[in-house]
């Protein structure tokens, strides 16, 4: 698709910019038509059409509004994603109370930071839910009956605004920033709605499909694929998390619902493959699959295609900050000698920049320069940090004096022959070693190609009184066979600049991962730094 053809109008252009009402469009159009289908047991699915799903909304909104909040007071929803727990983000959104996703698996001490710096107003969880000692400041719900049912009303406060706005907030995410602080990404509807107007214009999915949904609801992958889904008139079909690591049961979720479209990060697949691929291959109901948050390693992206050949694979590459940037399919089949995916090209009303360290404008092909996108769906601020925001938030590098701000991604990348985007790490995954500047994303490329490797993530490892050491952390594609240490050793030094080679090996049973499924290299840095 060439720059100049794409346009975010079209079909989609009609419909309002406030969250609730584009996600619910279908109730009007098509109200018995499945929106959610949930997994209950074996055999057992209970569906929610978009009739019901929009009443429920408007039941839960009602109840919300009788507690006196004000437009923009914070909601904390603490749930898996399901049928009520949609409806309810959606009252939020009616009500225009923006929500802050958490799961139940959040620790006590980060909800709770979470509340304090949001000053929530209001906590919901599930009639089920198990979470105590809440703050005081804040009052408590339960839902899940079709109702709310209130243990503590939220203190009162002096309801200003009447109006609801497309600028106002939607809902907040809170990402593990670098730094460790929890920091949180403030969407409005516009930014969304938009969002979501570009994706759709891709005509990922249709009516009659149903899209599963494996992300925790406070990773936006989730609210990506509501999105996704209700805004094509298709249905959610939520994997119960606690399922989602048992491949037959994962396997079984997908079948019973009839999923069509199965959404997740990379890792989602991995036991998979190792385990159940003939299962997998039987599912040919299943015609996409959509990945995104980190490369998918080439081989299990073969295998994948190789078992799902009528299944269209698209790479999804995006932040937080403006939900997603780019889809991109992966060729079929992938060429044998590919290095790497593309993430082809900003969405419809998007564009991605490269920009060089002295922030001047890179076209030419092959290299590297920082991704800056242009977008409408750009994230309002990050809650309560100015100077943060102001670091993300950065003039357009093509005309500074226009005042238009763009995401400055942190993401590193180099365009190919057509101008097509490939992604090369983050900028600060870029560091020094032995004086030498090290892509750490390079190294782990050049482990995932050795026969013995699945996984490999590579850490700068910092211990007291020692050199910085580049430590590789590998998953072994057979337990029984592990990789050598020296023999991998020697593998990187055919390939990789000698200060490139990493000093250490550690062949582990799993990679740990992100409550989100990404790896998780923070822990991995930390477990390394107490070992000798
Ligand atoms: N397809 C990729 N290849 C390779 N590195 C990637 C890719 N997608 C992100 N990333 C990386 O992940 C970072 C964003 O991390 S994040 O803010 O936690 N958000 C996400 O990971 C999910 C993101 N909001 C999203 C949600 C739904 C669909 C697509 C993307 C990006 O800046 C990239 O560094």
């Amino acid at each position: 698709m060439s720059p100049s053809t794409r346009t975010a109008a079209g079909p989609l252009a009609g419909r309002p910019a406030l969250l609730h009402s584009f996600l619910l469009s279908a109730a009007d159009t098509a109200p018995d038509s499945p929106a959610v289908t949930e997994f209950v047991a074996n055999d057992t699915v209970r569906t929610t059409t978009y009739g019901e799903l929009r009443d429920l909304a408007r039941t839960y909104a009602a109840d919300l509004d009788a507690l006196g909040l004000d437009i923009g007071d914070r909601v904390i929803l603490e749930s898996h994603t399901s049928a009520h727990a949609i409806a309810l983000f959606l009252a939020c959104s009616m009500a225009g109370l923006p929500f802050v996703p958490v799961s139940p698996e959040t620790p006590d001490e980060r909800l709770q930071t979470v509340m304090e710096a949001t000053g929530a107003a209001l906590h919901l969880q599930t009639e089920n839910g198990t979470r105590e000692h809440l703050p005081q400041q804040a009052g408590t719900a339960r839902f899940g009956s079709g109702r709310l049912r209130v243990a503590r009303r939220p203190r009162a406060r002096t309801r200003r605004r009447t109006e609801l706005c497309p600028t106002d907030t939607a809902y907040m995410i809170f990402t593990s920033g670098s730094t460790g602080r929890p920091k949180g990404v403030v969407m409005s509807h516009r930014a969304v709605v938009s969002f979501y107007r570009g994706m759709l214009s891709q005509g990922i999915v249709g009516p009659q499909d149903r899209v599963a949904t494996t992300s925790p609801l406070q990773f936006d992958f989730s609210l990506l694929d509501i999105g996704l889904a209700l805004g094509s008139g298709a249905a959610v079909v939520p994997v119960p998390r606690n399922l989602l690591r048992w491949p037959s049961r994962f396997l079984r979720v997908l079948a019973d619902t009839g999923a069509t479209q199965v959404n997740g990060v990379p890792s989602i697949w991995r036991q998979t493959l190792r385990h159940l691929p003939e299962r997998l291959a039987g599912l040919t109901g299943i015609r996409g699959v959509l990945f995104c948050g980190e490369d998918f390693p080439l081989p299990e992206l073969r295998e994948l295609q190789r078992l799902l050949p009528q299944a269209r694979l698209i790479n999804c590459y995006g932040a937080t900050e403006s939900m997603a940037a780019s889809f991109t399919d992966v060729p079929r089949p992938l060429p044998a000698d590919l290095e790497k995916l593309s993430i082809g090209y900003a969405h419809p009303g998007a564009e991605m920049l490269l920009v060089d360290e002295s922030g001047r404008l890179v076209d030419e092909p092959g290299t590297l320069g920082e991704i800056h996108l242009r977008t409408p769906a750009l994230f309002t601020a990050y809650w309560d940090d100015p100077t943060a925001s102001a670091a993300a938030r950065v003039p357009d590098p093509a005309e500074p004096r226009s005042g238009q701000l763009v995401l400055r991604t942190g993401d590193l990348a180099y365009r190919g022959p057509h101008g097509e985007l490939y992604f090369c790490g983050r900028v600060d995954s870029q560091v020094q070693i032995r004086g030498n500047r090290v892509e750490l994303g390079e190294i782990e490329r050049r482990l995932r190609e050795h026969p013995q490797v699945a996984e490999a993530v590579v850490v700068l490892v910092e211990r007291a009184a020692d050199e910085p050491r580049l430590a590789a952390c590998v998953v072994a594609q057979d337990r029984a066979d592990s990789p050598d240490d020296g023999r991998l050793i020697a593998f990187c030094s055919r390939t990789l600049q000698p200060y490139m080679v990493p000093d250490e090996v550690h062949v582990l049973d799993a990679m740990p991962v992100s409550p989100n499924g990404k790896a998780d290299r923070r822990v991995l840095a930390a477990q390394l730094a107490g070992t000798r």
